[in-house]
This record gives C-alpha cells, sequence and structure tokens, in this order.
C-alpha cells in the first residue's frame, strides 16, 4: 500500500498526508446487513455513503447470511457513485477474521472497524486486508467508541495511511461511559471534542455519531447542528428519513459559497494590485479567511458534482 490520503477535508492541516479531493459524506447511512428490504432500498437514497453493518444490527444466526449478502452487494458494485463500507465484527469476536477476508477480497471503498483501541488494532486490519488482496483503494474507517480510544485517537488516527475517517460510536460511547442522552450531548463532548482535535490535527476526516429516535425529527435537526458547529464533515445515520435533513446541514448555504467566492475575489484583485490586506462588507480579510472560503468552493463544488452523478445514474 502506498500512501494514500485522506479525501475530504481540505484545507485542514495533514500530518504529512498529501493534498486530497474533497468527497463529501454528508449523511453516511447503517443498514443492517441482514436485511434485504433495506439494502434493496438503499440503491436509490441520496446518502453520501452507505455502512453494510455486519456488527450491531445483526443477529448472531444472521451473521454468515449477513456477511455473504453484503459481498455480493460490494461485488456487484450495486450502489453506483456512494461511497460503499463494509462494517466488520470487532477484533476479537469469533467473526472478525472471516468478515476482514471476504471485505477485503471484494473491496470496498472501506472496512469500517468497530472498537478499535489503539494503532496496534489498525496494523492489524491493514495486515489483515493485505493478506485478503484488499485494493489499494480500501480504506479504513475506525470507529472511536470507548475511553481508552478516545484517550489515544491522535495516536489510532495516524496509524496508517489507509485510515482516512474517523466514526464516533456515540451510543456505545454513552454505555461505556455510564452517561445519559440529553438534549445538547453535554456528557459526550469532551470525547466528541477530543476526537475532533485528532482528526483535524491528523487530516483526517470525522463522522458524528447516529440519533437513535427515527421519530424526533426536532431533535435529529438540532443534534445536526450541533455536529456541524462543532466541525463534524458529516454525520452516521440510521433510517432513511434522516437523510435529507442531514445534507441539507451538513452543505454549504447558498449565501456562504457567494461570499466564499467574493472572498476570493476580492483577495486576487488585491494580490494583482499588490495589497496585502482587503477588505470584504467593511471587514478585514487575512489568509485564513481565504482558505476557508477556498474550502467552502470545493465543498460546494463536490457536491453538485455529486448531484450531477446521481442525475445521471
Ligand atoms: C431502526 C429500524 C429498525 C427501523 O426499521 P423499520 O421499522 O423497517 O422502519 P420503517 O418501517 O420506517 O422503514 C421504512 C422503509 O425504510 C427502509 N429502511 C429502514 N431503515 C433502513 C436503513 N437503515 N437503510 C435502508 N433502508 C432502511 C425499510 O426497509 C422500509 O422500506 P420499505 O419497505 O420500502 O418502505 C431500521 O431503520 C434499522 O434497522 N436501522 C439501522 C440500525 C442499525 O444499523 N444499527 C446499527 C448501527 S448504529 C451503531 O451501532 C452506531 C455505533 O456503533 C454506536 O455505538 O453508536
Ligand atoms: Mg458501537
Amino acid at each position: 500500500m502506498t500512501g494514500t490520503a485522506a479525501a475530504g477535508s481540505p484545507g485542514s492541516p495533514s500530518a504529512g498526508r498529501p493534498p486530497a479531493a474533497y468527497r463529501p459524506r454528508r449523511s453516511v447511512l447503517y443498514m443492517p446487513g441482514a436485511n434485504e428490504r433495506a439494502m434493496e432500498k438503499a440503491r436509490n437514497l441520496p446518502a453520501d455513503a452507505l455502512i453494510l453493518d455486519l456488527e450491531d444490527a445483526v443477529a448472531p444466526v444472521a451473521k454468515e447470511r449477513a456477511r455473504e449478502q453484503v459481498c455480493a452487494a460490494v461485488a456487484d458494485a450495486a450502489y453506483g457513485h456512494r461511497e460503499v463500507t463494509v462494517r466488520v465484527n470487532a477484533r476479537g469476536s469469533s467473526w472478525h477474521a472471516d468478515d476482514l477476508r471476504a471485505a477485503g477480497r471484494v473491496g470496498p471503498d472501506a472496512v469500517v472497524v468497530p472498537k478499535v483501541e489503539s494503532p496496534s488494532d489498525v496494523h492489524a486490519i491493514e495486515k489483515g486486508l493485505e493478506a485478503a488482496g484488499a485494493p489499494d483503494r480500501t480504506m479504513i474507517w475506525a470507529m472511536v467508541e470507548t475511553p481508552g480510544a478516545i484517550l489515544r485517537a491522535q495516536e489510532i488516527a495516524q496509524a496508517s495511511p489507509r485510515l482516512t475517517v474517523l466514526v464516533m460510536g456515540t451510543n456505545d460511547l454513552a454505555n461505556e461511559l455510564r452517561a445519559e442522552f440529553v438534549p445538547g450531548r453535554a456528557p459526550l463532548l469532551t470525547g466528541l471534542g477530543l476526537c475532533l482535535l485528532a482528526a483535524r490535527a491528523s487530516g483526517t476526516v470525522i463522522l458524528d455519531g447516529v440519533y437513535n429516535d427515527i421519530r424526533d425529527a426536532d431533535g435529529f435537526a438540532a443534534e445536526c447542528r450541533q455536529g456541524r458547529e462543532m466541525g463534524f464533515d458529516g454525520k452516521t445515520l440510521i433510517h432513511p428519513n434522516q437523510i435529507e435533513t442531514c445534507n441539507r446541514t451538513f452543505s454549504p448555504t447558498e449565501a456562504q459559497v457567494a461570499q466564499a467566492a467574493e472572498i476570493v475575489r476580492v483577495w486576487e484583485e488585491a494580490l494583482r494590485e499588490g495589497r496585502g490586506v482587503a477588505t470584504v462588507d467593511g471587514r478585514l480579510i487575512e489568509n485564513l479567511h481565504v482558505d476557508n472560503a477556498r474550502r467552502i468552493l470545493a465543498v460546494s463544488a463536490a457536491i453538485a458534482g455529486l448531484a450531477d452523478g446521481q442525475a445521471a445514474s
């Protein structure tokens, strides 16, 4: 495996990783690997990425069937332009080795690994993928969902060039912390913030955890907003009715895109005229504002590209 970039976080420091094109991961939907109806339905859902789950959403008796079904769907390229990942069972479980071998062989966009505890877990996954003959394009998404993993999040994020995404597992985390689910998520904010720091310091993408009440649209929208305000790149989801709100919340608004374009235009004009400072709407702009404006434009262009792809498929 040669060096591979973390696609999806333009403009953030990247700990030696080469810059990469932005890939939208606003909405990332879990689908139980044993649920044929959900797997079929997801062919036409506008989620940016899918996690075909072999872990917690699959009962022990259905694990083998789910593995076969999920790998067949990956091999069939059943989900068009969407990024397709497979969540294997955790290291230490009796299903892990077979899951990793089977997923590695069919080569999804990524293998999602639950309950990663340390860099050595990531190294073992890397070796397992190589042993299975996984293509270089198959990345590792590490789930951070235990107190130990949160305290080692930066080491985990930097453990392999294949590791491009951290995924928050807020259900397991709350359980391990003995925390309660409350509006605003105060008990989880320290853990979420530490993982965000680790992701940004390492140049990886980071996805927020799931919202469990699929009937609570207002609570879900508030949690999406909170995740975006904190800096998450997107959110993991459990139900199709969560996708639209999530896509909207994690997309830059038209006003933000227009302002970003104006900042870049004014800045480039100032540079051409030999001026080192410029203002937009009376506010001083500096390099950092221009970098942020370019990031917003890159995100917006990538989302527009996705919509074109959807229209074509
Ligand atoms: C939560 C659900 C069990 C609800 O399912 P259901 O009762 O079938 O819902 P609906 O009747 O409202 O479904 C309407 C249609 O949508 C399809 N559907 C439902 N969910 C999905 C989905 N996730 N992906 C694709 N399609 C889906 C239904 O088949 C219906 O289709 P149709 O018949 O055509 O109308 C269910 O939503 C569900 O199982 N969700 C996923 C749960 C899951 O994956 N859990 C594990 C991940 S969460 C986690 O572990 C995070 C982390 O590890 C942590 O620790 O936090
Ligand atoms: Mg979990």
